[in-house]
């Protein structure tokens, strides 16, 4: 793990850096409330634990799981498969409620979903019998607030201007994607929670949507909190990747990424992009192991 300055909040905060205090009086909550902010776009998730009801009894998704994510920054969510980076989602979207522990948005417990919380699926959740236009508009018409201005920058943003009234079935997977995330940024979202969005795309077409999420990130004020399974996205884009353990899930390392932004996607060939996939990988790697140990009941 690498040396921590306990005078950054965005660093020093989750339960891995807690050795970044040396003041022996400091409790690690004492030192948290010191450090973290709670404004607009902090996520704070405290000592949260989600448990699920199976037909074979008691799951335990989550475990005790600590994370703090400051304001605009962009944090993305490596873990093996079911180790409960869903989960955690869906506790900050507001979708789930964690059995312990809290979620606190902005400084407030997360009681359900709000629009300033935007999530995107790998799956886009666009209306198939509304055109792209109904689709992107349909959030801020429900709010009673179209700002159809802010919606034709969209379209040209996201380079889907002709497809105003096409259904989404006639668009491509990236397009579609594009305009899930029109439709998720006509909201005004302080928070993007992004699920796997592009893991269901082709490698051109997932590289054009990173670069694309890239711009508008760089753009505008907003939080990202990113899961991916793709070691080099979780690098390219993140001011910090967070490895999750095997089920249940805990944190088990934060990277901080220090490549210089703007990032494009040739930053993948340098040294210290390698060091730090070669970093992320061998944290995950037992970690898959386990799970997968766990899938096929050994563990
Ligand atoms: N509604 C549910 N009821 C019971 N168990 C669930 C439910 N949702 C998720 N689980 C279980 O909780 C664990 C964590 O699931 P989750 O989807 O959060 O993991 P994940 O890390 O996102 O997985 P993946 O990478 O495969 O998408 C898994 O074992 C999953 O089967």
């Amino acid at each position: 793990m690498s040396e921590r300055d306990p005078t950054n909040a965005r660093t020093a905060t989750d339960e891995q850096h807690t050795d970044a205090t040396n003041d022996a009086d400091a409790t690690d909550k004492e030192f948290r409330s010191w450090t973290e902010s709670s404004g607009t776009g902090t996520v704070n998730i405290k000592d949260m634990t989600k448990v699920y009801g199976t037909d074979s009894g008691e799951l335990t998704a989550v475990d005790s799981m600590d994370l703090h994510i400051e304001a605009e920054e962009f944090v993305t969510v490596l873990g093996p498969s079911g180790c409960g980076k869903s989960t955690v989602m869906e506790c900050i979207a507001g979708y789930l409620d964690p059995t312990e522990g809290e979620v606190l948005v902005n400084g407030d417990s997360v009681d359900g979903p709000d629009p300033t919380r935007g999530v995107v699926f790998q799956e886009n959740r666009l209306f198939p019998w509304k055109t792209i236009t109904e689709n992107v508009r349909f959030g801020p018409q429900m709010r009673d607030a179209v700002d159809q201005s802010r919606i034709d920058r969209l379209f040209d943003q996201m380079g889907l201007e002709g497809f105003e009234d096409s259904y989404p079935h006639e668009l491509s997977g990236g397009m579609q994607q594009r305009a899930e995330l029109a439709r998720l940024l006509a909201n005004d979202p302080d928070i993007m929670l992004m699920d796997e969005p592009f893991s269901g795309l082709d490698a051109m077409t997932k590289e054009l949507m990173q670069e694309k999420l890239l711009d508008v990130w760089e753009d505008d004020d907003r939080t990202v909190l990113f899961i991916t399974h793709d070691v080099e996205e979780a690098i390219l884009l993140a001011d910090r990747v967070v490895v999750m353990t095997a089920r249940p899930g805990q944190v088990k390392d934060v990277i901080d990424v220090d490549l210089d932004r703007p990032r494009d996607t040739d930053m993948v060939t340098t040294d210290r992009f390698n060091e730090l996939q070669r970093r992320a990988s061998e944290s995950i790697h037992d970690e898959a192991e386990r799970a997968m140990e766990q899938a096929e009941g050994r563990a």
